[in-house]
């Protein structure tokens, strides 16, 4: 594995390696993102975030969960480096970076299979090599066999995972997620995690998913991140010690009722506060 790389955001200047003589293998695991006392006001006045401070270590899920307007996406932004804080520091030692939205963004006029090539292609990968890694990207994704249909022969599922399969073709070593399944009916979404939870064990990048839905939330996160009302602060952090791929039946568990009952108070707690 080659040392990641170090992309500078907010007013951090850099991620130097604090261990740079022993080797990978010997180091305690260092996070791929770091949110350090993070706060953000624009200058409208309006402050998003305030006291963020959380790290996601390499291989990590972790889901965020808040009311509507408490930052989430704010803090995806920042993550991504399109959006700079105002306060405390942010670090991502990846420029590996993974981005799916709500909207699936895909170019009307591309094929499934050009849509998927198009990062590749813009990253200057040749050809052949971006044919074969999109040809695993759709496959992985599940739409082997529609790699000549076009968006608009699409349902919004099969649309949602061209976006997933063409982030895939970058090999992301950080993956983010905006509610990238907020608009699709429960069963297609379902359906998604599970396929998502089996992406994840399978290329085991760092994700970072935003979601309105707390069974969501729990069923694909490592760790459930529950926000407060504006300004964003963080609530609870809790751990979800269940294996990837997520078993279907997961959803039907003790274990899965304890947790979303306790995020969902949280929730609410943090919606009153
Ligand atoms: N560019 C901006 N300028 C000023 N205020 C902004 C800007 N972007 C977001 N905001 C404000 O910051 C707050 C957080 O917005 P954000 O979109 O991050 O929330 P969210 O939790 O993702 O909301 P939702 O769940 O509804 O999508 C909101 O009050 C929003 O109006």
């Amino acid at each position: 594995m080659s040392a990641p790389q170090h992309l500078p955001v907010g007013r951090e200047a850099g991620y130097p390696d604090p261990d740079p003589g022993r080797s990978l293998t010997e180091r305690p695991r260092h996070p791929v993102l770091s949110f350090e006392r993070a706060g953000l006001t624009f200058p409208t006045g309006t402050t998003a975030l305030k006291d963020i401070d959380f790290d996601v270590l390499p291989g990590e899920f972790v889901t965020v969960v808040g009311p509507s307007g408490c930052g989430k996406s704010t803090l995806l932004r920042v993550a991504s480096g399109l959006q700079t804080i105002t306060d405390g520091d942010v670090r991502v030692a990846t420029e590996k970076i993974g981005y799916v939205f709500q909207d699936a963004t895909l170019l009307p006029w591309r094929s499934v299979r050009r849509n998927v090539e198009l990062l590749a292609e813009i990253a200057g990968v040749p050809a052949a090599e971006r044919a074969q890694r999109a040809a695993d990207a759709i496959d992985l994704v599940g739409l082997t066999g529609f790699e000549q249909h076009y968006p608009r022969a699409l349902s919004g599922g099969m649309r949602m995972r061209v976006s997933l399969a063409r982030s895939l073709v970058r090999d992301p070593q950080l993956f983010l997620f905006d509610e990238p399944f907020g608009a699709l009916d429960e069963i297609t979404r379902e359906r998604l995690n599970d396929e998502l939870s089996s992406i994840f064990s399978l290329r085991r990048f760092t994700g970072l998913f935003i979601t309105h839905s707390v069974a969501e939330a729990v069923y694909l996160g490592t760790r459930v991140i529950v926000m407060s009302g504006r300004p964003g602060t963080i609530r609870a952090d809790i751990r979800i010690p269940e294996s990837h791929p997520r078993d279907p039946d997961f959803r039907f568990s003790k274990e899965f009722a304890e947790v979303t009952s306790q995020v969902a108070h949280h929730l609410r707690e943090g919606h009153s506060a």
